[in-house]
């Protein structure tokens, strides 16, 4: 035995000595072990990362108080510390939130709002104090002054880490020369190595916040960097809205449908969700029914039988179902339901019922009988018994007249190919198993959730393939399933209720899909605010010279109930470094990130374009392109997802990730038209002045040559510069491309359109593959020496359209698509 090995019993502990030592951790415990989740690594990160709780709170605190943002951040070095002061206009703290909101880890307001804020957790400022005192030993010292009071607060605190709660030194009244507003001061070890992520925030928080004033001072400039307003206008005020259908996962609806004050599946899906009406939860309802219920098939009255003679058994067996109703209101009541029966391709158990219930409601208006819910029911039994059940007892017959319907529901599902017998054959076992259904107590309803429907298809599938050597693969199985399941009907019943769905996991579940997969207008947006398009190009413009802009903003999605904005820029060429990767500016609810971008899902979104497609250099062909380009991209969310709480990098949520892509990619294109554009230029602009010179120079030798007059070299000097053209013209919907040959010998084009919405009425051999939402038609002409070639084709007015070339030299092309 090594000294290290050890015995049983010999320095082994036991649950119960480790139960003396295991104790509850507080909140502010936690997160003092664990500064750097919270963005405090380090003295030069924390202040930074202080900087920016304090200021996004200012700005968050003034716009929604409507107030333009007039902020001021100080930075000083005091003995062995620094101290930061920020101060900004907003509406100021209560007295008595003021000590939470500052000493108090995870409270805020912005929590349990669906509102876009910068704040979300109600941990950043908080944090902030807990890292001052941690690492200077010295309390906050905050001012605040609401609107309207005389004077201001003064508080000077520190966090009880044991307890998370604010121990307050000194509480006094104070006075303040703003007249509304708060004021924050922290002292902290830190240093300025992380002066450039500071101005990094600083400036580009101005550029997307155009609207608020922002001052700086600190140790390293002689000057502060004041950046001034640009503009009056604050974001359009945001809303609170409720969770999306198609968000929310299973563990919050359950949650919710305990905690709601509805009764009614209908009702609590109208009350707690955005964008649910009475229509939108009738179709959840029977999304719903499909799942828990099932759907029913129905029974045909007329196959394989005279009408008459169904008619008249039907009608029989409802006279005896009725007693004492006299014969008068007896005869009309079974003659109705059984012309109605008889009148109906199929009827399922459940439209049965509904039509003895009109018919029993009718017939007792008009007579004066009552026919309550024990005729009604033997009406149905016997009814349903007749029509399932129809001239015999031997189950043959309900086959017989089964199998046609499926016959022409499963003839229509498979291909061509199939043979009769094989169809047929299928039919007929999916009527021996449809008749096989049973319900535990009561008729076969044929009621079959889809899941069953698919074994059942299966089964059905798997005989006939045995028996009569046929064969079903999964696509012609799947046809039948889709084809039996879309004219089943949903069933009427009422579904659970919300406590009773609150109560099953497997129910909650089953609502979970139907709200998935039923169609719902896309969240309201007014509870978001997007830098828009025209403001995420001008904030490029204000910080970067360069030769082109373009930006994009995209409709609102969802994740995780939430909805969400992707909005992206681009900036090319001036002034910006050719040399080196792209820079990457990240924004999250109009906050810039800093740190961390290499693990944002923004930065693998980019990493994951094909570039060299938009014309950027992308070294390997995958992995941060390269070029004098910037890219910016903003997340606007009720709920942002980040990686970690001190809120650095977006989390990798696919939902997201698809749009941020989508958004690149729209202003991706616009670049790309630009490039071709200026390399056709630049092209032929070398060209028009080789040409320039040669051609006069070749004038004068024919002339000398031949001793005539110089030629006309202004013709040739235009067909030489416009070998082959292709052009686009676009008029309301219609697109045509427009190929004209003017070289001496016939081409062969390859052209591809990339266009951003699906093309149609594209002749035949012209097809267009979808990829990514983008659409690639590709169009091979052949043209003539001297001839015109044209491509027609619709797409919507606001779609884009750009055309690449191949198959003739550049030289000898233009292009203007
Ligand atoms: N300058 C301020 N003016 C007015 N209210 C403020 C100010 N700073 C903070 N608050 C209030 O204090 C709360 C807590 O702020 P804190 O920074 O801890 O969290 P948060 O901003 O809500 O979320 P996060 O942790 O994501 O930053 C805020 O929700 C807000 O209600």
């Amino acid at each position: 035995m090594t000294s290290e090995q050890t015995t049983l019993g010999e320095g082994t502990t036991t649950a119960e000595e480790l139960a003396e030592g295991q104790r509850e951790i507080s909140i502010a415990e936690f997160f003092e072990k664990n500064k750097h989740m919270l963005g405090f690594d380090s003295g030069a990160r924390g202040l930074v990362t202080a900087v920016k709780e304090a200021v996004d709170n200012a700005l968050d605190a003034t716009e929604e108080a409507g107030i333009r943002p007039d902020i001021y951040v100080e930075i000083r070095e005091v003995g062995d510390y620094y101290r930061l002061v920020v101060e900004d206009n907003g509406p100021g703290i209560t007295k008595e939130q003021l000590p939470k909101v500052f000493g108090k880890l995870l409270y805020g307001s912005r929590f349990h709002k669906r509102e876009q804020s910068r704040g979300q957790q109600g941990i950043g400022i908080s944090a902030a104090v807990l890292y001052s005192q941690l690492t200077s030993g010295k309390p906050a010292k905050i001012t605040s002054r609401t609107q309207g009071s005389t004077e201001a607060e003064y508080f000077e605190l520190i966090i009880d880490t044991d307890t998370n709660e604010p121990e307050i030194g000194t509480a006094e009244t104070t006075s303040w020369d703003r007249s509304h507003g708060t004021r924050i001061e922290l002292e902290m070890e830190a240093n300025m190595r992380a002066r450039s992520q500071l101005h990094d925030y600083i400036k580009h928080t101005a550029v997307v916040n155009p609207h608020a004033r922002i001052e700086l001072r600190e140790p390293g400039l002689d000057e502060p960097l004041k950046f001034e307003r640009a503009t009056d206008q604050l974001p359009a005020e945001t809303k609170e809205i409720r969770p999306h259908p198609h968000g929310v996962e299973l563990g919050t609806l359950i949650k919710m449908l305990d905690a709601t004050d509805s009764y009614s599946l209908s009702g609590f899906m109208q009350e707690e969700f955005t964008r649910v009406g009475k229509k939108t939860a009738d179709s959840v309802l029977d999304n719903f029914r499909d799942r828990h219920f099932g759907r029913e098939l129905g029974w045909p009255a007329r196959n394989g039988a005279p009408t008459a003679d169904v008619e008249a058994d039907i009608e029989t067996a409802l006279r005896e179902a009725v007693s004492n109703k006299g014969a008068d209101a007896t005869d009309v009541f079974a003659e109705r339901i059984a012309n109605s029966l008889t009148e109906r391709e199929r009827t399922t158990y459940s439209g049965l019922v509904e039509i003895v219930g009109t018919v029993a409601d009718e017939v007792g208006t008009e007579t004066g009988k009552t026919f309550g819910s024990t005729v009604r029911e033997n009406a149905v039994e016997a009814a349903w018994s007749e029509l399932t059940r129809f001239g015999s007892d031997d189950e043959g017959d309900d086959l017989d007249r089964l199998t046609p319907t499926l016959y022409e529901l499963v003839d229509d599902a498979t291909s061509t190919r199939k043979d009769d017998a094989a169809v047929n054959g299928l039919s007929e076992r999916l009527a021996e198993r449809f008749v096989a259904l049973g319900d535990d107590d009561g008729p076969n309803r044929m009621r079959l959730t889809l899941g069953d429907l698919k074994t059942l298809v299966d089964e059905a599938a798997d005989t006939t393939e045995e028996y009569d050597d046929e064969t079903f693969g999964d696509t012609a199985r799947e046809n039948v399933v889709e084809s039996l399941w879309s004219r089943m009907q949903t069933v009427p019943d009422d579904p659970p209720n919300v406590s009773e769905i609150a109560g099953d996991r497997d129910t909650a579940s089953e609502l979970l899909e139907a709200m998935r997969e039923t169609d719902i207008l896309s969240p309201p947006t007014d509870c978001l605010a997007p830098i828009t398009e025209e403001l995420v190009e001008a904030g490029l413009r204000k910080e970067y010279d360069a030769d082109f802009y373009a930006a994009s903003t995209r409709d609102a999605e969802v994740h995780g109930g939430d909805p969400f904005v992707v909005e992206a820029g681009i900036a090319y060429g001036g002034d910006i470094p050719a040399d080196g990767s792209v820079e990457l500016l990240r924004f999250a609810n109009r906050v810039p990130l800093v740190y961390q971008r290499g693990a944002c899902a923004t930065t693998n979104v980019v990493k994951r374009i094909g570039w060299r497609n938009y014309g950027l250099d992308q070294p390997g062909g995958s992995g941060m392109p390269s070029g004098p380009a910037v890219i910016s991209i903003h997340v606007a969310s009720t709920n942002v997802p980040f990686t970690s709480e001190s809120k650095d990098a977006l989390a990798s949520v696919p939902e997201i990730e698809d749009e941020i892509e989508l958004a690149i990619r729209e202003a991706a294109r616009e670049l790309k038209s630009y490039l071709n554009k200026r390399r056709s230029m630049a092209k032929r602009r070398e060209k028009q002045d080789v040409l320039g010179r040669i051609l006069p120079q070749m004038a004068e030798k024919v002339a000398e040559v031949t001793g005539r007059d110089h030629p006309d070299i202004e013709g040739a000097m235009a067909r030489i510069m416009n070998n082959v053209g292709v052009d686009r013209e676009r008029d309301g919907e219609t697109v045509t491309l427009v190929v004209e040959n003017h070289s001496d010998r016939n081409e062969s084009l390859e052209i591809t359109e990339i266009v951003s919405a699906e093309p149609e009425g594209l002749p035949d051999g012209v097809d267009a593959i979808e990829m990514d939402e983008e659409w690639f038609v590709n169009w091979n002409p052949d043209v003539d020496s001297g001839e015109t070639v044209e491509l027609e084709y619709s797409l919507p007015t606001d779609a884009d359209a750009d055309a690449t070339v191949d198959g003739v030299d550049d030289e000898k092309l233009t292009v203007n698509a």
